[in-house]
This record gives structure tokens, C-alpha cells and sequence, in this order.
């Protein structure tokens, strides 16, 4: 089943005058790019800084509004929907950012953070706290912690614990492993891979890196300056590139792949 559903999404930005003639700039961020993701399944983006990518997630979490195109939730606008049906909608897609530091209030124990995303939908569920812990590789005692007590990676682990605690459909992951050492890298690559098959997510999986994409993606989509360069099955695109700057990624890759 299709989970979410991009067709044409455009975004431009006005950007700061300068010259008083004429109209202001605007840099198109991101131009008509259209994907699928279904459960089950991870669409990996790959493209340098500025490409498009961040822009590209802000969209699909309906925190920014594109200038044109659509993105279907489970067949629903997301961008159309009133306050109230997109904050019912909202558990259902959760994201993870590259800094957990910055989702998690250094002055909570990580049990409070984690249930931040319950509380939000008026719930309180002190079992699903500590199921979320057991889901990441971490013991619910931890709960008691402070972020700082935590390494780099467990605290990715926790950040992951705080986006599944609503149980959704669709996970967005932006850069999400990419302040980590290779080998942590891998145990979170390996521990969103478990909760894909043991959850069924759909997982939008964002990284600069195209190895860390290759090793986690069944379909991936190459942007450049805001364009899809190239969108199709993961192994297609890795064995037969049709453009220049994903023959260039794949070099930089190496062995890595
Ligand atoms: N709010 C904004 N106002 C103006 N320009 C913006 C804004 N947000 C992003 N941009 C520009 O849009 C382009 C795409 O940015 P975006 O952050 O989506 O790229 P990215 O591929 O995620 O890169 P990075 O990994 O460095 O964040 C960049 O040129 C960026 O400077």
C-alpha cells in the first residue's frame, strides 16, 4: 500500500534583495520531484548539501507547504487538511533529526522526552515508554537518565524511542546517522532496519552519504540543485547509473559500497 505519495512537489524561496530594481531572487529549492514510499519500504535520498533534501522532508512532516505539487498521506493532502485532522494525522509520521541534543530537553530525564509525543495527542502510557526503550536496545530504567549521561548513539537510540512511541506508519529520518562513527552507524542502520520489519514502517531515509543510503534503501532518488536526477529501484540506479553526478557519487563511495 502507498504510504506517502509525492507528485511534482516544487519550493521556492525568496531570498534577500540586492538591488533595490527589479524583484527579489528566488532560489527553487526544490522542482517538481515526485516519489512513492509503501510500508515496508525505505526511499533513500542521496545529494550534496543544498540539494534539496532537508526541504524535501520539511514537506513530506507538512512543516513547510510546497509552492506546487501534492503529498498524499494514505491517499489525504496533507497540505490541505484543517489544524485539527493534520494534529490527528500527525502520529502517524514521526521524524529523526541529525542532533538528537536539539529534541531533547537537557534538563528532562530522557523518560519525559520520550513520551513528549504522547502527551501531545493527550496520552499518558507509562508501558509504552518503557516498550519504546526495549524496542531501541535500551532498558527502561534509562528513562531516569539525563541526556548528557548518554553516548552519541544512545542517544540516536533514544531519539528513535521518542519517534516510534506513537506507533506510525512512516518514518522520516534526515541525516539521522550522520554524526555518528561508521560502527554506530551500522547499529543504527541495523536497529531501523528491525523496527522496519518487526513495525512495517515505510522510511524516508535522507543522507549526504551514498554508501550509508545504498545500505538501507530499496528505492532511491538522486537530487541535485533541487532536481530528482535519477529515481528508481536502489540496485537499478547503483549498477547503472544514467547521470554524471551519480557515477561521481558512486566513485566518492568506493569501496564503501
Ligand atoms: N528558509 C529558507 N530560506 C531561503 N533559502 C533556503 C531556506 N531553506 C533552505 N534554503 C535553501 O534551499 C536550498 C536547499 O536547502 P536544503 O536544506 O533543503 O538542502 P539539503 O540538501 O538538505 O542540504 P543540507 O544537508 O546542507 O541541509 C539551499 O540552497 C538552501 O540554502
Amino acid at each position: 500500500m502507498t504510504l506517502l505519495q509525492a507528485q511534482g512537489l516544487t519550493r521556492r524561496y525568496k531570498l534577500p534583495r540586492t538591488t533595490v530594481f527589479g524583484a527579489a531572487p528566488v532560489l527553487t529549492a526544490v522542482a517538481d520531484v515526485s516519489f512513492d514510499i509503501t510500508a515496508g519500504q525505505t526511499l533513500g535520498v542521496v545529494g550534496e548539501s543544498g540539494s534539496g533534501k532537508s526541504t524535501l522532508a520539511k514537506m513530506a512532516m507538512a512543516f513547510e507547504a510546497p509552492d506546487a505539487g501534492q503529498i498524499l498521506f494514505e491517499g489525504q493532502d496533507i497540505h490541505a487538511l484543517g489544524s485539527t485532522d493534520l494534529r490527528r494525522l500527525r502520529p502517524d509520521f514521526q521524524m529523526i533529526f541529525q542532533d538528537p541534543f536539539s529534541s531533547l530537553d537537557p534538563r528532562r530525564k530522557v523518560g519525559w522526552s520520550i513520551a513528549e509525543p504522547l502527551r501531545a495527542m493527550g496520552q499518558t502510557a507509562p508501558d509504552r515508554v518503557a516498550e519504546a526503550f526495549e524496542q531501541v536496545g535500551l532498558h527502561p530504567a534509562d528513562g531516569d537518565k539525563y541526556p548528557h549521561e548518554f553516548s552519541g548513539g544512545q542517544r540516536q537510540r533514544i531519539a528513535i524511542a521518542r519517534a516510534i512511541i506513537t506507533r506510525p506508519k512512516l518514518l522520516i529520518a534526515d541525516e539521522a546517522v550522520s554524526a555518528l562513527d561508521v560502527s554506530v552507524q551500522a547499529q543504527i542502520l541495523n536497529l531501523l532496519m528491525d523496527l522496519q520489519d518487526t513495525l512495517g514502517l515505510g522510511i524516508l531515509f535522507i543522507s549526504h552519504d551514498l554508501a550509508v543510503v545504498a545500505s538501507i534503501c530499496d528505492t532511491l532518488l538522486v537530487m541535485q540543485h533541487g532536481q530528482a536526477l535519477e529515481y528508481g529501484a536502489a540496485s537499478d540506479i547503483l549498477n547503472n547509473p544514467t547521470h554524471a553526478y551519480t557515477r561521481s557519487l558512486l566513485t566518492a563511495a568506493g569501496d564503501m559500497l
